[in-house]
């Protein structure tokens, strides 16, 4: 089982890195960047000269949440997610990729069947996420926004990971783990370092699953 792990930055993967580089296991980790854009290059870039292929794409991360009845430091699996800009205004509505027939803006994940049965897997909470290019810290846009796209969790890169593994037909996963609220910008109200304590951890556990 090869597995291909796409984060942001490499501060949210390091703990796990450190931990596994030395193990000769078969997982790739790739470090994008922040955003939709610098993904999808680099995942592009990668695949153009890649070797070989991957059983399995893994995007992680920290997030934030729309919903309250989320802790912060959870970790989640983000099985929908979507580019919620991708369309047309038409006077007061919106109309996405879908309705203007210029394409996909909504994407699902899609796991290698036998994953189900790793616990790591299985007690995921699966969630909607939204892929935005500025993180919502305005009371009014965040109304404004979640009154027109049904999300649960925004970050920046999940479905640009979506469509790189829909366009190559590799299996796509993208677990989250919850580093704030979605509110008038506070970030000293953040907790990344649990975040991403609790992202690593998880990363472990599913390595164990895999390969144990
Ligand atoms: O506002 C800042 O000063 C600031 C400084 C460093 C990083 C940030 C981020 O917004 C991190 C973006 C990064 O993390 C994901 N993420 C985390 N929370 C959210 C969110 O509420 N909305 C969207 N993305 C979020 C995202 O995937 C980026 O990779 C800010």
């Amino acid at each position: 089982m090869k597995i291909l792990i796409v984060a942001a930055t490499e501060f949210e993967v390091s703990a796990y890195h450190s931990k596994i580089k030395d193990d000769k296991l078969p997982v790739d980790i790739i470090i994008t960047g922040a955003g939709m854009v610098p993904t999808a290059f680099k995942l592009g870039q990668h695949f153009a000269t890649a070797a070989y292929t991957y059983d399995l794409i893994i995007n992680v991360g920290i997030a934030g949440s729309f919903r309250r009845d989320i802790r912060l430091g959870a970790v989640v699996r983000i099985n929908k997610d979507q580019f919620s800009e991708l369309g047309a205004e038409d006077g007061d509505d919106f109309l996405t990729f879908e309705d203007i027939g210029l394409g996909e803006s909504q994407y699902v994940d899609k796991l290698p069947e036998t994953f189900e049965r790793y616990s790591s897997i299985s007690k995921l909470e699966s969630f909607k996420g939204v892929t935005v290019n500025t993180v919502h810290g305005n009371s009014k846009s965040i109304e404004t926004f979640t009154s027109r796209v049904d999300a649960d969790l925004e970050s920046m890169e999940g479905a640009a990971v979506f469509y790189v593994a829909n366009a190559l037909n590799i299996p796509v996963l993208q677990v989250r783990s919850i580093s704030n609220y979605v509110e008038t910008r506070n970030r000293d109200s953040w907790d990344v370092r649990l975040a991403i304590t609790n992202l690593n951890n998880w990363l472990l556990n599913l390595t164990k699953d895999i390969y144990d």
